[in-house]
């Protein structure tokens, strides 16, 4: 894989990016390596200077290293003898050379991406399995669990950003290219469109499942504004756009999609009884709730309008997943792999068996009630989490073990507090990816807004403990949450990945202490 100096200045002169250059007569003008990072560099790359963190020392690095080139927004003396192409973003400008130096792997590929503040791993995965049916396994996946670029172990990794860097992103999709992958389905974060990430991919597909306050703070969103817009992106760079017509700011979400997308390339979707009576457009898609337990999900889709009865996927469905909201994930996932050419009896084999890591994953105890491991960690997944368990068990005790993260998303410790008060008979307020900051601080920050005549609080700031604790106390009938890590196999403290067993593997360790059971979780 190579690129020219040439066609850098080019494609930067094309989007406007290009401020200056400056080329050296003596140094080669093929580039045959890219990078940002000052300690994966080879011989003739292309390097990137960008970031907040970036010190002019990392730029000395790479050109001792083998860097013959670099982009940035502003001359370095330490680049002095290196060509430089100076452009007015950086991030945008490494998207799209990187999208040429990895020759465009997104021609080959039927891309598919899903934004939403809620679903993205669940739809992603669900679309995943049921396309896998259609294409023998050849689907990627880039998600916030793992990213998946061919069909051997290596080929999986476990991802550190829901949406990676450009560089990392058209790099991915190349190898899964080469592997004789041919679809990929893809989770877009807000932050992926804060920080161009994304810039110039076109999505054959895209989703917008939800949004609702979240990633606002520091290092994240000032406002709900930027939020929605980033998020809006994605309706804008899609060839068809598939809505869920329940989310808020609807409206928006709608023009944003027309902005680019002929409205018979847009589809709505909703649940059996959703009316909105301002809504001057058909819902395509109808889910309704089918009998529901605590091992499967069923559904039934409707094909309402049409246009949606063109696609061959009215029918019934079943969900190893739990939980009503994977009823929407799920109608979303089957509208995609409808409109990638499958029909009803591929779909519902594809989805049924899909399982996702830390998600819903519940295990009946003998003496303890129901535990259950998830990935909820806002306000809007932990009321839907607590109000399904409250439905589905007539209203048992519902006992929570949830913490805030430090440095971001500092809008939901609010949301911990107000839902906790809605639901929860007790809480234990714990540790969550503190990073910089102390997490008694942030506990105390939950603790602080909950009504404490409805929910009792203890602060334990030792997770397996809190865990070990919230499981002893429960009774048969009773409901243990635990909630916010899924599967992660860390704690983010000052900086480092400091290695945790996983909420799955603490709680079953409980379970089989006081049960002496040796089952394992669900799913
Ligand atoms: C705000 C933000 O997007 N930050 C991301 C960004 O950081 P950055 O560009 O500022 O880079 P940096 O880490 O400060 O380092 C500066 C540069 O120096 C280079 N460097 C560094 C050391 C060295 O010796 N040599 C060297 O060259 C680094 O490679 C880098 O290019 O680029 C880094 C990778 O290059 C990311 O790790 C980092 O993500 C931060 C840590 C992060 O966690 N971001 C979160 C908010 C995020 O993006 N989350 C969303 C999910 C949200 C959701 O759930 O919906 C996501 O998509 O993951
Ligand atoms: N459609 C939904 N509405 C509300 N809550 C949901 C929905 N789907 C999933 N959840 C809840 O949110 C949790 C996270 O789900 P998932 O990982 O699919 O979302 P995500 O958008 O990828 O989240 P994140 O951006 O935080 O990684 C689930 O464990 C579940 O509790």
């Amino acid at each position: 894989m190579s690129i020219s100096l040439n066609t850098c200045i080019l494609i930067l002169k094309e989007h406007h990016l290009l401020k200056s250059s400056a080329v050296q007569d003596t140094v080669a003008t093929k580039m045959e390596y890219v990078s940002y990072d000052s300690r994966d560099i080879q011989t003739n790359t292309l390097f990137f200077c960008k970031g907040a963190g970036f010190r002019p020392t990392y730029l000395s690095m790479a050109k001792d290293n083998g860097a013959i080139c670099y982009v940035a927004e502003q001359p370095y003396p330490e680049g002095k003898g290196m060509h430089a192409l100076i452009v007015r973003d950086v991030s945008k400008a490494m998207a799209l050379l990187s999208a040429a130096f990895f020759r465009f792997p997104q021609d080959d590929l039927y891309v598919v991406a899903f934004t939403g503040t809620k679903g993205k791993t669940t739809s992603a995965y669900f679309l995943k399995g049921m396309l896998d049916q259609m294409n023998g396994g050849r689907t990627a996946l880039i998600s916030s669990v793992n990213d998946i670029v061919g069909t051997k172990p290596e080929d999986s990794f476990k991802s550190s950003l829901t949406t990676p860097e450009s560089l990392d992103l058209f790099r991915d999709m190349r190898r899964a290219v080469d592997n004789g992958m041919t679809h990929l389905v893809m989770e877009v974060s807000s932050q992926a469109y804060k920080k161009n990430r994304v810039f110039g991919l076109t999505y054959d597909l895209g989703f917008f499942l939800n949004i609702t306050p979240d990633h606002i703070g520091p290092n994240e969103h000032p406002n709900f504004a930027d939020y929605l817009h980033c998020k809006l992106q994605l309706m804008v760079n899609s060839r068809k756009c598939i809505i869920n017509a329940e989310s808020d700011h609807f409206d928006e979400i709608y023009a944003a999609a027309t902005t680019t997308t002929n409205p018979d390339s847009i589809y709505l979707f909703a649940s059996e009884n959703f009316e909105n009576p301002k809504l001057n457009v058909p819902i395509d898609f109808r889910y309704a709730s089918q009998e529901t337990d605590m091992r499967e999900t069923r559904f039934k889709l409707f094909c309402a309008s049409d246009k949606a009865k063109q696609l061959p996927i009215n029918g019934d469905y079943t969900l190893q997943m739990i939980g009503n909201f994977n009823e929407s994930n799920g109608t979303a996932a089957i509208i995609g792999a409808g409109l990638a050419g499958m029909d009803h009896d591929g779909c519902a084999k594809g989805i049924r068996h899909v399982t996702i890591p830390g998600r819903m994953q519940t295990e009946m105890t003998k003496e303890h009630g129901i535990v259950v491991v998830d990935y909820a960690h806002n306000k809007a997944s932990m009321m839907a989490l607590m109000s399904f368990m409250q439905s589905e068990f007539s209203n048992p005790k519902i006992i929570v073990v949830v913490g805030a993260p430090g440095d971001k998303g500092v809008s939901r410790r609010p949301g911990f507090s107000e839902s906790l008060t809605a639901y929860a008979d007790k809480a234990f307020l714990t540790t969550d990816d503190p990073g910089f900051e102390d997490p008694q601080s942030i506990a105390e920050e939950i603790d602080s807004g909950i009504d404490h005549s409805k929910c009792d609080v203890t602060i334990e700031l030792d997770r397996e403990k809190a865990i070990h604790d919230a499981i002893a106390m429960a009774g048969k009938d009773d409901v243990v949450l635990i909630c916010g890590k899924g599967a992660d196999a860390f704690q983010k403290i000052r900086g480092v990945d400091t290695p945790y067993p996983s909420d799955i593997v603490v709680a079953q360790r409980v379970i089989n202490e006081l049960e002496g059971q040796k089952e394992h979780f669900r799913n």
